[in-house]
C-alpha cells in the first residue's frame, strides 16, 4: 500500500479525492496549507505528494512553486487551474514530476498517481542496486564518518608511514588496512596479515621473522617469516595489543632499523615493509599504564585511523545489508521487507559489520521464498535451533505453533525485548505472553 499526501485548501476536493484514492488501495494523508503539508511530509514520509500550487497564506503561484523543492525527495504532482498551462510547465521545470488540471478527472488522477508511484519504486530499486555495487576499496557505506575515513585513506595511503587502525571488533579494520595498501605505491607488493592474538607467544617470533634449521626442536629446515614475505608490501599485525612484550621489543627494533634476525640466526636481515597495525583495545591507555611498551606504541602508531562502530553510522546498515544479501543470494533474487530493513537499522550490533553480515547471510540461507522477513532475521540472530522455522510442519498444531513463534519473536524484536509492549502488540496479557513463550520453548 502506498502512502499519498494530498495538499489542497478546498475541503470538498480533499474529501472527494482522498476517498477516491483510498478506494484505489492507497493510504491518504491530507493537509490544507503549506506549513501543515511540510509537517505531514516529515512525519508520514509519503511516497508521493499531490500539491495545489495556489494556497493560503500567500495564495500566489510563486509561493507554490517555491514549495516544490520541500517535497522533492518523492514525486510531486501539482494541481493547477485549467487555464494555467504555463504555470504547470513552470512547476515541472521547478522539479514537479507531472501536473493535473482542475477539475480533476478521476481516471486521469488514478493513472497519473500510478505512473508516479512506478517512478518512485524504480528510483528506490536503482538506489538500492547502486548502494550494493562494490566500491573499489571494498568498504561500503556513505555515512559522513565512512566518507571521512575513505578520504583519510586516500590522503595517507601514499605516505610511507606506519598507520594504526583503531576501532571495535568487526568494524572493518582489516578492510581499512587493505584499502591503505591497495591505494599505496606498494599495491603491487604483498599484503600480509598476522593475527597476533591467535598465535601462541612462543611461535610468534618464528612466524614473523622465520627460523634457521635446527634452531629448535622440530625446525627441520630454514623457514622464511611473514616479515620477509611482506617485503616490498604491507605487513598487517592485527590485534597488536595482544603482542607479548618480548615480541614488542623485537618488532620495535625492526621498525627502527629495518633489520631483524630469524630465530637461531645471528646475521641481521633486512626487509622493506610498511607496517599497518590494528587493535580494538584502548592501546594508548595500555601504553600509559605500562601494559604495552610506550616506545613501541609511539613508533607503531604513526598516523591513526578510526574505524567507527555501526551504531554511529546507522544509515549504512541498509546498503550493507543489501550488499551482503546480494552476495549470499547469488543467482536467487531475494528482497528484504521494509519491516525487516527497519528492524536491522534499529538494532545495536555490538559485533558491528561482522555480526550484521553473519545475520543477513544466515537468514538468506534459511529464507524459503524470494522475501527475507523480519522473522527470518530474528531467527538467524537468535541462533537458537528451537526457534528455526520448520521447512514443512507436519501437522496443523505444528504449523500454528510455528506461526505463533514467529509472531512473538517479531513482536519482541520490534519492542526491544519488552514483554509488556510485545504482549500489548499481540493483544495478550503479559502473563499470557510469558506462558505462551514457555509452551513454545521461547524461554
Ligand atoms: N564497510 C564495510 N563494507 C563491507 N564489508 C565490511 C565493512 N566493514 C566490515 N566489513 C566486513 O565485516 C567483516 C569484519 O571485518 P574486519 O575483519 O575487517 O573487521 P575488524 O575490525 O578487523 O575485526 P577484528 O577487530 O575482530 O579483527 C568482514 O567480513 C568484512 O568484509
Amino acid at each position: 500500500m502506498s502512502k499519498l499526501l494530498l495538499v489542497d485548501d478546498e475541503p470538498a476536493f480533499l474529501r472527494l479525492a482522498a476517498a477516491w484514492l483510498e478506494k484505489q488501495g492507497h493510504s491518504v494523508e491530507t493537509a490544507a496549507d503549506g506549513a501543515r503539508a511540510r509537517e505531514a511530509f516529515l512525519r508520514e514520509r509519503p511516497d508521493l505528494v499531490l500539491l495545489d500550487l495556489v494556497m493560503p497564506p500567500e495564495r500566489t503561484p510563486e509561493a507554490g512553486l517555491a514549495r516544490i523543492p520541500d517535497f522533492a525527495a518523492v514525486p510531486v504532482v501539482v494541481l493547477t487551474a485549467h487555464a494555467d498551462h504555463d504555470l504547470a510547465l513552470r512547476a515541472v521545470a521547478a522539479g514537479a514530476w507531472d501536473f493535473l488540471a482542475k477539475p480533476v478527472e478521476p481516471d486521469l488522477l488514478r493513472f497519473v498517481v500510478e505512473l508516479a508511484l512506478l517512478k518512485r519504486g524504480l528510483e528506490q530499486e536503482v538506489a538500492s542496486l547502486r548502494a550494493a555495487q562494490p566500491t573499489e576499496d571494498g568498504i561500503f557505506g556513505s555515512s559522513p564518518v565512512i566518507l571521512r575515513l575513505k578520504e583519510m585513506i586516500r590522503r595517507i595511503a601514499p605516505a610511507d608511514l606506519p598507520v594504526m587502525v583503531l576501532g571495535p571488533s568487526g568494524t572493518g579494520k582489516e578492510l581499512v588496512a587493505h584499502a591503505l595498501h591497495a591505494a599505496s605505491p606498494r599495491r603491487s607488493g604483498p599484503f600480509v596479515a598476522v593475527h597476533c592474538g591467535a598465535i601462541p607467544a612462543e611461535l610468534l617470533e618464528s612466524e614473523l621473522f622465520g627460523h634457521l634449521k635446527d634452531s629448535f626442536t622440530g625446525a627441520h629446515q630454514d623457514r622464511q617469516g611473514l616479515v620477509a614475505a611482506a617485503h616490498g608490501g604491507t605487513l598487517f599485525p592485527d590485534e597488536v595489543g595482544e603482542m607479548p612484550p618480548s615480541m614488542q621489543v623485537k618488532l620495535l627494533r625492526f621498525l627502527q632499523e629495518d633489520t631483524y634476525s630469524p630465530v637461531g640466526g645471528r646475521q641481521p636481515l633486512t626487509a622493506d615493509v610498511r607496517v599497518v597495525s590494528a587493535t580494538h583495545r584502548d592501546i594508548e591507555a595500555m601504553a600509559v599504564e605500562g601494559s604495552f611498551r610506550e616506545d613501541f606504541y609511539y613508533r607503531l602508531k604513526g598516523l591513526i585511523l578510526r574505524s567507527p562502530p555501526l551504531a554511529e553510522r546507522r544509515e549504512d546498515i541498509a546498503p550493507l545489508a543489501a550488499r551482503f544479501l546480494a552476495d549470499a543470494a547469488k543467482r536467487r533474487r531475494l528482497h528484504l521487507t521494509a519491516e525487516a530493513l527497519a528492524w536491522l537499522a534499529e538494532q545495536d550490533w555490538p559485533g558491528n559489520v561482522r555480526e550484521l553480515k553473519a545475520v543477513v547471510t544466515s537468514a538468506a540461507a534459511l529464507a524459503e521464498g524470494s522475501v527475507l522477513t523480519l522473522a527470518d532475521l530474528a531467527f538467524a540472530r537468535s541462533g537458537d535451533p528451537a526457534t528455526l522455522p520448520q521447512a514443512a510442519p507436519a501437522t496443523l498444531a505444528e504449523t500454528v505453533a510455528d506461526l505463533e513463534r514467529r509472531l512473538i519473536i517479531t513482536a519482541l524484536a520490534a519492542t526491544g525485548n519488552n514483554h509488556s509492549a510485545a504482549a500489548c502488540r499481540l493483544g495478550l496479557s503479559r502473563v499470557g505472553l510469558l506462558k505462551m513463550m514457555t509452551r513454545l520453548g521461547l524461554r
